[in-house]
């Protein structure tokens, strides 16, 4: 189900791909990223996350326009059919100007002697994921027959999206941490502690994904699913709470923008036509995140 793959051996392009088509997951190994960067991150994480409740609901991201900041538990369902998720999290995307492009804006930080270092710890560690998302960026686009730097030019100014989440112990085991959903974007990188939780939809039942907190799970969106013209899974995955405190991050390697995702040439043919009609990146992110959240600033930004 998710597969391991060395993503420092030279056949890692070829294991990913199989990876991708199985299951649309993978847990990879040999990503190089110093256990350090994880560390400073997993201590930030934790400390924030227990702050008291009135001091983060003042960097609510439902009120940023660029959708930065916390989202409190409840807040999101990533199953709009189902009850809202337990979890509560923290949005955090490159750090740049405000300017044109929605979901691109400077970031909100909580004051520093709330949360001392949370800041940098997050900053080095979303700089270490936009490093890995190129890896394996790369490793893809080899494994499609595509040149290997087929999608540097697509993500030169991503939407690259760093969340921290935390479930409580204090909800039920069994209630839903994170409904059903498959993610929005691209690729997703996620780290998670040694609570298990993870679940695929995979033939039919949920399977258990068996924490690695030393690896990283890597998982296939909907927009490379269409990229790739269904090549690639984007497989359905939820979060069972299990009553005791759960940590995870993760990254989301979303595509630019003003990025149009439509079917590359080594996916589709006369034999084999486009299944999906090409959509704009950041336009298909904007409706998965207004569809997911409850009333939210974004609802009046614009959409380029
Ligand atoms: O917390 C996890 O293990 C998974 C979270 C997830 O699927 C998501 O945020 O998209
Ligand atoms: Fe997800």
């Amino acid at each position: 189900m998710a597969a391991l793959v060395d993503l420092s051996a030279a056949d890692a392009p070829q294991h990913l791909l199989h990876a991708c088509k199985i299951s649309g997951f993978a847990v990879l190994t040999g990503h190089g990223v110093p256990a350090v960067v994880v560390d400073n991150m997993r201590e930030a994480q934790r400390q924030f996350f227990k702050l008291p409740l009135e001091k983060k609901m003042t960097l609510l991201a439902t009120k940023d326009p660029n959708n930065r900041g916390y989202s409190p538990a409840h807040e999101q369902a990533l199953d709009p059919s189902g009850k809202p998720d337990t979890k509560e999290g923290y949005y955090i995307g490159r750090e740049v100007p405000a300017g044109s492009l929605p979901l691109q804006g400077p970031n909100v930080w909580p004051p520093e002697d709330w949360a001392p270092g949370f800041r940098s710890a997050m900053m080095e560690y979303h700089a270490a994921m936009v490093a890995l998302g190129d890896r394996v960026l790369t490793a893809l686009a080899t494994a499609l027959g595509l040149a290997p730097d087929h999608f540097v030019p697509l993500f030169d100014h991503s939407v690259a999206t760093l969340r921290p989440l935390h479930y409580s112990s204090q909800d039920a085991p069994g209630d839903i941490g994170a409904g059903a959903h498959t993610d929005f974007g691209c690729i997703t990188l996620l780290l998670t502690d040694q609570q298990p939780g993870l679940q695929l939809f995979l033939g039919g039942r949920w399977v258990d994904v068996p924490p690695r907190p030393d690896c990283f799970v890597m998982n296939i969106g909907d927009m490379l699913e269409r990229w790739t013209n269904g090549l690639f899974k984007s497989t359905l995955h939820r979060v069972l709470n299990n009553g005791q405190d759960r940590y995870s991050t993760a990254f989301f390697v979303d595509a630019n923008y003003d990025a149009v995702i439509e079917c590359v040439p080594t996916c589709c043919g006369p034999d084999n036509p486009a299944k999906y009609p090409p959509i704009q990146a950041g336009e298909w992110l904007m409706g998965r995140l207004r569809a997911t959240h409850t009333e939210h600033a974004l609802d009046s930004a614009a959409t380029a």
